[in-house]
């Protein structure tokens, strides 16, 4: 496989990492200078004993001194700097993801599993933790464990022996802890994460709940989670305290086994004296970054698994973010081509070769029998799934890629079941965008609910699910209208919208359609209802996802719906 293949099947996590090589190759470098400098105090300590206090010189020792404390002094700005350029990392590749990884959630969601796209979310935040805690500096550290123990090996083999048994003895404690609390931390992982995927699925149709009165229910669900986390935590907890307890002494025993070994090499082969204190610092620095690595295992265990879940999901959702594209407004041309769908999962075709088009301003009346497909081709004319053969574009560009390329502002949709979505009534109409007070006024007026939402609590800042009670069916349909048609879009899809108007309401349904018409804007309204049919211009009929007509309204009111046998609700 050639590395221009390599980078086309790189997520962009692994892109990510791999743009960041060169910073890391300099952290490292800054890493491999600090190390080195570190070994300073060591070799002061020898020459101390070895040429101060020989020969007496007092020149000597301060030379020594400048020399060592400019080393110190040198390795803590090495430090200081790696440390500055762990943090630049971590934001730069949190500013770099935090888009494609928000759209890979939403993706996953709704292709995969909810909570896990959830999780993935959150590690995005644990893997910019990491990178900036003091452990991945240990981790850099641990790289250079070898050359203090190689040192001491040098002072003499028998303390490099004992250096590099505690250093095993360290690692084996560590995998043993990693080991023993693997499985206890996954479970504790999984039940939290199941409490609070309960306790938001529960928020979010708290209203049923509540009249239901399955609070109780939920509660203990939402418990019942948190205690097997609670209780899986304590298990690993418990058995960390265990290793660690076996670990504590181990590094303290192994000291002052060095220090005695040390003292022993000068009484009895007159070695330096300043190898004691020489040895024992050696053997701290280089046990630190293992004995730190060890006690933050669990961090690096977290992190390896926040990392899989995140490359799992930005593999298996790539993210289809918006490509922002420059495109100019469109007129208002739609066209479907041949188009035929299979939902996913699905093993039929619920729409079947269907091809129609609009010129810009016109009305089309989307009529057939329930379970005919007409809400599949309002969803698919609206750019929110794909077609699997033929195409629908709006002037020439595929709808997806309108969406995609503006956010869908050009392209309004009123989905069958309404949810409104936003903090706020304001909000809500201006589908999640900074709401532009005029513009949502002006939607709002569309529908006639401009006097009904100023008598809100609050008016356009009542927040949404206050608004939701306070308002009826009926006015919140025209709400999902309003939001259609916020943003002067040239294409609407309106999926059954007078199902809860009465006839004051469909008045004003029919008055928006109009000004929408004169507006040069392109609508698909989709009903059972044909007291609307009168202000299409188009009509057709959908039979088992094929159309069965297609034409002027007039013609088809004339040939097929004024015949007793066929009527848009049949
Ligand atoms: N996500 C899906 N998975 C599987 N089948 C689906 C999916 N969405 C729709 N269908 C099927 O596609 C067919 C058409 O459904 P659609 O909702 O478009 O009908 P409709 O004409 O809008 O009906 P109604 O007027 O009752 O809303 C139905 O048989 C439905 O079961």
């Amino acid at each position: 496989m050639t590395s221009v293949d390599n980078r086309i099947r790189q997520t962009p996590l692994q892109a990510a990492l791999t743009a960041c090589t060169s910073s890391f190759l300099l952290v490292f470098a800054y890493s491999c200078g600090f190390n080195l400098l570190l070994l300073a105090p060591s070799i002061y300590l020898l020459q101390v004993y070895d040429r101060v206090l020989s020969s007496r010189s007092v020149d000597t020792l301060v030379m020594l001194t400048l020399i060592v404390c400019l080393a110190v002094l040198a390795g803590a700005l090495l430090d200081t700097v790696r440390r500055a350029a762990l943090t630049r990392i971590a934001t730069w590749l949190d500013d770099r993801l935090r888009h494609v990884v928000l759209w890979a959630t939403f993706e996953y969601a709704s292709q995969v599993n909810s909570s896990r796209a959830n999780e993935a979310y959150r590690d995005l935040g644990t893997l910019r933790q990491f990178i900036e805690s003091p452990i991945s500096t240990l981790l850099f550290d641990l790289l250079w464990a070898p050359l203090f123990l190689g040192v001491l090996f040098f002072l003499d083999p028998l303390l490099g022996g004992i250096g590099t048994a505690c250093a095993i003895l360290l690692f084996g404690f560590a995998l043993m802890g990693e080991i023993t609390t693997r499985v206890p931390l996954a479970q504790a992982a999984s039940a939290q994460a199941r409490s609070f995927s309960h306790l938001w699925h529960a928020l979010n149709s708290l209203s049923v709940i509540r009249a239901l009165g399955l609070i109780n229910g939920a509660v203990r669900q939402v418990h019942n989670d948190a205690e097997e986390a609670k209780t899986a935590f304590q298990t690993a907890a418990r058995r960390t305290e265990r290793v660690q307890a076996l670990a504590r002494p181990t590094k303290a025993l192994a000291q002052v086994l060095i220090m005695g070994v040390a003292t022993w090499l000068v009484l009895e082969e007159q070695r330096n004296p300043g190898i004691i204190f020489a040895s024992s610092l050696l053997f701290g620095r280089g046990l630190a970054p293992i004995e730190g690595v060890a006690g933050g295992w669990r961090t690096i265990s977290s992190m390896r698994d926040a990392y899989r879940r995140l490359a799992e999901v930005l593999a298996t959702a790539p993210a289809t973010q918006p490509h922002r594209l420059r495109l100019p407004e469109p007129v208002g041309y739609l066209s479907v081509s041949d188009v035929s769908y299979c939902p996913p999962g699905g093993n039929a075709f619920v729409l079947k070769g269907v091809s129609l088009r609009l010129l810009p301003g016109e009305c089309l009346g989307l009529i057939g029998p329930s379970g005919s497909g007409k809400s599949v081709l309002g969803h698919l004319i609206a750019g929110l799934s794909n077609p699997a053969i033929g195409c629908i574009t709006l002037d020439t560009i595929g709808v997806a890629t309108w969406r995609r390329a503006v956010g869908g502002s050009y392209v309004g949709y009123l989905p069958q079941e309404i949810e409104l979505v936003g903090a706020s009534v304001a909000e809500a109409i201006s589908c999640l965008t900074d709401p532009d007070q005029t513009e949502v006024i002006r939607a709002a007026q569309m529908v006639g609910m401009h006097e009904i939402i100023m008598r809100l609590p609050k008016a356009y800042d009542t927040e949404m699910s206050e608004a939701t009670s306070r308002l009826r069916p009926g006015q919140r349909q025209r709400l999902g209208i309003a939001r259609a048609c916020f943003g002067r879009p040239r294409l609407v899809v309106l999926d059954e919208p007078n199902a809860h108007l009465d006839y004051k309401g469909e008045q004003i349904l029919f008055n928006a359609i109009e000004s929408l018409k004169a507006d040069g804007t392109t609508i698909v309204v989709i009903t059972h209802r044909t007291g609307i049919l009168p202000v299409t211009d188009k009509i057709a009929i959908l039979e088992d996802g094929m159309l069965s007509a297609f034409g002027r309204s007039q013609d088809i009111f004339e040939r097929h719906l004024r015949r007793p046998q066929i009527n848009a609700s049949r």
